[in-house]
């Protein structure tokens, strides 16, 4: 199997990850927000720090895969690089079909790699000076528009387009089109790459369903549970659509729903909430009163809901344990807990059970883990934390040990 994620703690042997590239470097002050960035990083230290993140897991047994590469490993063999390329056309504001078409030609005059890097960096009207078309009056109204085709700045958080759920995949339907292409370049991954094409892998959810749904969201409790967080980015009918799947044709029984505040510094569940251990999860303080609980289970014809008390009471009850621990992130200060949780202090990406991979500038929500015997393996993400995300944002597990 390639695929295995039955909890989120299970030892991490198979990582999917992104190295930032050049497509940072295209953000602009004026573009921040269509972008879903709040600053600028500065891509070089950016570059270390992502390799340090990535040697950590590495050196712990992990084997790492990039999207770059297997994407154009896909590119490079079979016949897909035109279809790729109109796929990712057809997610451009491109709305004259002349200058479409200009476009699409000079990228079939690149070769598999060089389209893969403009698919994720963009192309800049200054990419292709020589670029010639017939102007037609929406030319002259958007001239300012810098990008035929937009930059991915948000590739590196692989958590989001997708989720490993037992040996199935989830590929799922972004809440903004910033963040449509990362989906489409999971499917290309999945069903033409052979890591994945060839071990029958059941496909949950597709990035061409209608409802939103988001990989920050989903956290695989156990072989039989997922949570879903229902928030900015995922909605509801979302989580039971895919509840219902789930149900039909996978080892899950049950789905956790967990809805938190909707507004953009918790814009998924996995920004206020994360699995450590067996029974030890964190919480951000600030959201501990404001998250409403609903259990799924499979209905007669839709999923049958039954609302539940407190989060610590679903935990409890889906994870069979008498008690849990829900560790507050922020060392006990409200201003602390604030400042830390926006930068991903809460963000864990566990590796193992109590072994949590966190960013060095949460110190108190670190010291606090620690004293509750969490080990915690901190790496620095001055420049990474500038795209609102943490070790957990950027990783796609493929491949856990079983509990
Ligand atoms: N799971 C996560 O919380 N991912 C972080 C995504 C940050 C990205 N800039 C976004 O707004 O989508």
């Amino acid at each position: 199997m390639f695929l295995n994620v039955n909890s989120e703690i299970g030892k991490l042997k198979r990582v999917l990850l992104h190295r930032p590239g050049r497509e940072l470097e295209r953000i602009t002050p004026q573009y921040l927000e269509e972008l879903l960035f709040d600053d600028i990083p500065w891509l070089k230290r950016m570059r270390a720090e992502h390799d340090a993140f990535a040697l950590t897991m590495a050196n712990r047994g992990c084997e790492i895969y990039y999207y770059e590469n297997l994407l154009q490993e896909v590119l490079e063999k079979g016949d897909l690089k035109e279809k790729f390329i109109d796929d990712v056309l057809k997610g451009t504001k491109l709305v004259n079909p002349c200058l479409e078409q200009a476009i699409r030609e000079y990228l079939i005059s690149l070769p598999p790699q060089k389209v893969v890097k403009v698919a994720i960096e963009g192309l800049h009207k200054e990419d292709v000076p020589d670029l010639k078309w017939e102007y037609r009056l929406v030319d002259y109204v958007k001239s300012e528009y810098p990008f035929y085709i937009n930059p991915m700045p948000n590739l590196y958080f692989t958590r989001d387009p997708g989720a490993v759920i037992g040996n199935g995949l989830v590929i799922n339907k972004m809440k903004t089109p910033a963040r449509n292409r990362e989906t489409m370049f999971l499917y290309y991954i999945y069903k033409y790459h052979p890591l994945f094409n060839q071990s029958n892998i059941p496909l949950y959810y597709n990035y061409t369903d209608p409802y939103s749904i988001e990989g920050g969201d989903i956290l695989v409790l156990n072989e039989r549970t997922v949570a879903i967080g229902c928030s900015e980015r995922t909605s509801a009918w979302g989580i039971e659509t895919l509840s219902e799947r789930l149900f039909q044709q996978s080892k899950i029984e049950k789905v956790l729903a967990i809805q938190i505040p909707f507004t953009r510094a918790y814009m998924h569940l996995d920004t206020v909430f994360t699995m450590l251990n067996y029974d030890q999860f964190t919480i951000y303080p600030g959201v501990k009163n404001n998250i409403k609980v609903y259990l799924l289970t499979k209905g007669v014809n839709s999923p049958k809901i039954t609302p539940i008390n407190s989060l610590e009471e679903g935990l409890k009850k889906v994870l069979k344990l008498p008690s849990v621990e829900l560790i507050e992130s922020g060392g006990g200060t409200e201003i602390t807990a604030a400042r830390e949780q926006w930068n991903d202090s809460t963000n864990t990406l566990a590796i193992g059970p109590g072994v949590v991979i966190t960013y060095d500038r949460n110190e108190y929500t670190n010291e606090t883990l620690r004293k509750r015997g969490i080990e915690v393996i901190e790496i620095e993400g001055s420049e990474l934390v500038r795209g609102r995300g943490g070790p957990r944002c950027m990783s796609m597990p493929l491949f856990r040990e079983n509990l």
